[in-house]
């Protein structure tokens, strides 16, 4: 059966909302990326407003994340600031048994990595669209790309058996550039046998700033799913 965007929303909203409902005060708190997220930051700001929360910073993992913060109320730091990250809450494109995932849907995959692995407490936040036996069976693996080392990439990804494609924008002529100023490779590969092994061959070659495969980091996921005909929450650690 399959699920309407309206039904897929509300389940992004209640994860969202779960998650934020998870940080407690005091806490440096890694603010994700996209539009499941985006329910967790506005959660975190109403919680702070209400004075249920006091003492919260958050680390942006995007551009995207830092305004929202701002718009919530949310005082926003850098990781210079703080020696720290005690919970990070962050959407993912692909999630698999084994709780790797692919981001990078919203071409922040590098700063989030940085932000999500530095987390104690890392949760990912999805709808149930986003599990997948097998990863890369939906969503292809992104790789953020200097822009004078496209052409070379491009070649060397081809050698490793992965389609190419470079990301246009959708209101945008030409490619989408990301909030560090490079270009993304968004790279299919027919299998993916080994994601580890994947994830640093691809990091491996000169001129990538960082794919999307995400291993060995996730450690709580929150699963929005309609059961009976209602929605509910799944806890996957
Ligand atoms: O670059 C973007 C991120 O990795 C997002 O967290 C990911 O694409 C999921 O986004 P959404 O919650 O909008 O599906």
């Amino acid at each position: 059966m399959s699920i309407s965007a309206e039904d897929i929303k509300k389940l992004k909203q209640e994860v969202g909302i779960a998650a934020a409902q998870r940080v407690k005060s005091g806490m440096v708190v890694g603010l994700g990326t996209g539009s499941t997220t985006a329910f967790a930051i506005e959660e975190l700001g109403r919680r702070l407003a209400a004075g249920e929360l006091t003492d919260i910073v958050g680390i942006p993992t995007s551009f995207q994340a830092s305004v929202l913060g701002k718009k919530y109320g949310i005082p926003i730091r850098s990781l210079d600031d703080v020696d720290r990250v005690d919970v990070a809450i962050d959407g993912a494109d692909e999630v698999d048994p084994h709780k790797t995932l692919i981001k990078g849907g919203g071409a922040a995959h590098t700063r989030e990595k940085v932000v999500d692995s530095l987390a104690t407490l890392f949760i990912v936040v999805v709808d149930e669209s986003k599990l997948v036996d097998k990863l890369g069976s939906t969503f292809a693996v992104p790789l953020e790309v200097l822009p004078m080392a496209i052409s070379p990439v491009t070649r060397a990804v081809e050698k490793l058996g992965g389609k190419p494609d470079l990301r246009m924008g959708i209101k945008k002529d030409g490619p989408v550039i990301t909030d560090q100023g490079n270009m993304v490779l968004d790279v299919t590969f027919e299998a993916i046998a080994d994601a580890a092994e994947l994830e640093k061959t691809l990091n491996n070659i000169p001129g990538v700033v960082e794919n999307g495969l995400f291993v060995g980091v996730t450690d709580l996921i929150l699963v929005g799913e309609f059961k009976d005909g209602k929605p509910q929450i799944r806890e996957i650690s």
